[in-house]
């Protein structure tokens, strides 16, 4: 069913919403007074689009509309979900609750995107106060999963349990706090860390750039993919945190940090960091630190996603979640129509699958040529559970052809055939195509193998027996063109 969010305030974070709901198939109806919003929210857009649809291993649904309208009213319209992203001015914020609540639905959810504010904050002084929700967001909100989701005792459970269930369809992760606190989890960190940097900053000990790379070249890093009790677990040695603890523990009272000592913005202080951050990135526009920025998130995010760790982890989560609407089958029972090749990959070519031509770079192929054979082996029987009991595939052969080129962005699918299916052999066929332009063929040959001896071994009868089910279906199609071929001259 098709559903609407609205989008009041199409800012930084704004703009992030209306991308994130947008790319997961939702309509997104905009409400800014800003003449320049259109404008703002299609150049996030615009990069929202060459980042998110790639990040996972699935295709995402097509994108919803995108409206923009001159009125609250008009904007709310429909929408299940309203996300409020006004600026943090906590009168502002009311006085637009005010006027959302005179023309919204009264079952939905209304979002607000403050970093600081509490829900019962917002919440004071309403007719509906159940309906409204802190959803704090993190920037860029169409590829960060993390969404603090701070309730109060005035929201009922429904409400409560509809955020959970729309933040987690659009591929996020509700952090769900109970407890209200300004600036909840999150923001509370940010703040220290900031802090602590403006000062390092005023009193001449580093500049904005040794502060970063301090933090990009070290324990930034680890914090993406273990956070901070993880990290300093595994820092305590075998021991864990109570060696920790006991080792590091007494330094927070020398103290090494000046955390509650705000430094005074002065114009002195403003213009010492601005010019550092102008010398250091000034050579940038914030369009195209962005995208610098999108390029490594994506990055990183697909590396912890190949180890199922973190936020890589939730993402994969997300795609099992997206198979079915995608098409993709996890049995050969599911498979419609077994006459034809299976649809073993449905996906859009992620930004760290591109090289210097600017295409998807020739290792990829064969990345997703192993993706898709992987599915094969599932829908076969050869899955986790039979793997884990010492039995699977290696591969001994393969042939790429590289027919067409594709770039970060564009949606490939594959599709493939068991060309013989006998014994300890597995003889596969896949067709990468966008949309229907044929990219690259594999031919693949496989040897079932006893992962104990290491040495091929008959495969379980039931695999052999699906195996050949598909080798008889598919062999009733014409031969693909070019199986079988050495590689040869270009023509
Ligand atoms: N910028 C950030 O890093 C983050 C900001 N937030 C929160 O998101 C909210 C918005 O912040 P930003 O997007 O950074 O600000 P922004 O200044 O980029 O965008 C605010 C937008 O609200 C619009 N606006 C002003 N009055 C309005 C009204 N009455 N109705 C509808 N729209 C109106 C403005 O025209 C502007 O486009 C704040 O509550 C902020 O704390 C949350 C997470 C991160
Ligand atoms: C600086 N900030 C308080 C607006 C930051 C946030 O709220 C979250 C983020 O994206 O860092």
């Amino acid at each position: 069913m098709e559903q609407s969010a609205a989008i009041i305030g199409g800012g930084v974070i704004g703009g992030g919403w209306a991308a994130r709901f947008l790319l997961n198939g939702w309509n997104v109806r905009v409400f800014d007074p800003d003449p320049e919003a259109e404008r703002k929210i299609s150049e996030v857009l615009a990069n929202a689009r060459r980042s998110l649809p790639g990040l996972g291993n699935v295709a995402l649904p097509a994108e919803g509309s995108l409206t923009f309208h001159d009125t609250i009213a008009e904007a709310v319209d429909g929408a299940a979900w309203i996300q409020e992203s006004v600026p943090e001015r906590l009168d502002l914020k009311q006085k637009v609750y005010a006027e959302l609540q005179a023309h919204c639905a009264p079952d939905a959810v209304i979002g607000s995107s403050t970093s600081g504010f509490k829900p019962s904050q917002l919440q004071d002084g309403r007719e509906n106060p159940g309906q409204i929700v802190v959803a704090h967001p993190f920037n860029p909100v169409y590829l960060l999963p993390l969404v603090e989701l701070v309730t109060t005792a005035a929201n009922p459970a429904g409400v409560i349990d509809r955020a959970k269930e729309i933040i987690t369809a659009i591929g996020m992760y509700p952090l769900h706090l109970k407890k209200e606190i300004d600036a909840h989890v999150a923001d509370r960190f940010l703040e220290a860390v900031w802090r602590e940097a403006l000062w390092l900053v005023k009193d001449g000990i580093a500049t904005t750039e040794e502060i970063d790379n301090a933090i990009r070249y070290g324990f930034g890093i680890r914090w993406a993919q273990m956070g901070l009790f993880e990290t300093y677990r595994v820092a305590g040695g075998e021991a864990g945190m109570k060696h920790f603890m006991a080792q590091f523990g007494p330094c927070l009272s020398w103290p090494w940090t000046k955390l509650m000592d705000v430094p005074e913005f002065t114009d002195e202080l403003v213009d010492l960091i601005a010019g550092q951050s102008d010398e250091q990135s000034g050579q940038y526009s914030i369009r195209e630190l962005e995208r610098h920025r999108d390029d490594n998130l994506v990055g990183m995010m697909r590396a912890l996603g190949a180890n199922d760790w973190g936020a890589g982890a939730l993402q994969n989560t997300h795609d099992r979640g997206r198979e079915s609407e995608a098409g993709l089958v996890r049995a050969i029972d599911d498979i419609e129509d077994l006459s034809q090749p299976v649809l073993t990959q449905s996906r859009v070519v992620p930004l760290d699958w591109t090289d210097y031509n600017g295409h998807m770079t020739e290792s990829r192929y064969l990345d997703a040529f192993a993706q898709s054979t992987d599915r094969l082996m599932m829908i076969i029987g050869c899955d986790a559970e039979y793997i884990a009991n010492g039995g699977s595939y290696f591969t001994a052969e393969t042939h790429i052809r590289h027919i067409d080129e594709v770039h970060a962005g564009d949606p490939i699918q594959v599709r493939t055939r068991v060309i013989m299916g006998a014994g300890k052999k597995m003889h596969l066929w896949h067709e990468m195509y966008s949309g229907e332009r044929l990219l690259a063929t594999g031919e693949h040959m496989l040897l079932h193998v006893d992962l104990a001896t290491r040495r091929s071994a008959p495969p379980a009868p039931h695999i052999e027996a699906n195996l050949v089910t598909l080798a008889e279906a598919h062999a009733a199609l014409p031969a693909p063109e070019g199986l079988g071929r050495a590689i040869g001259a270009p023509r």
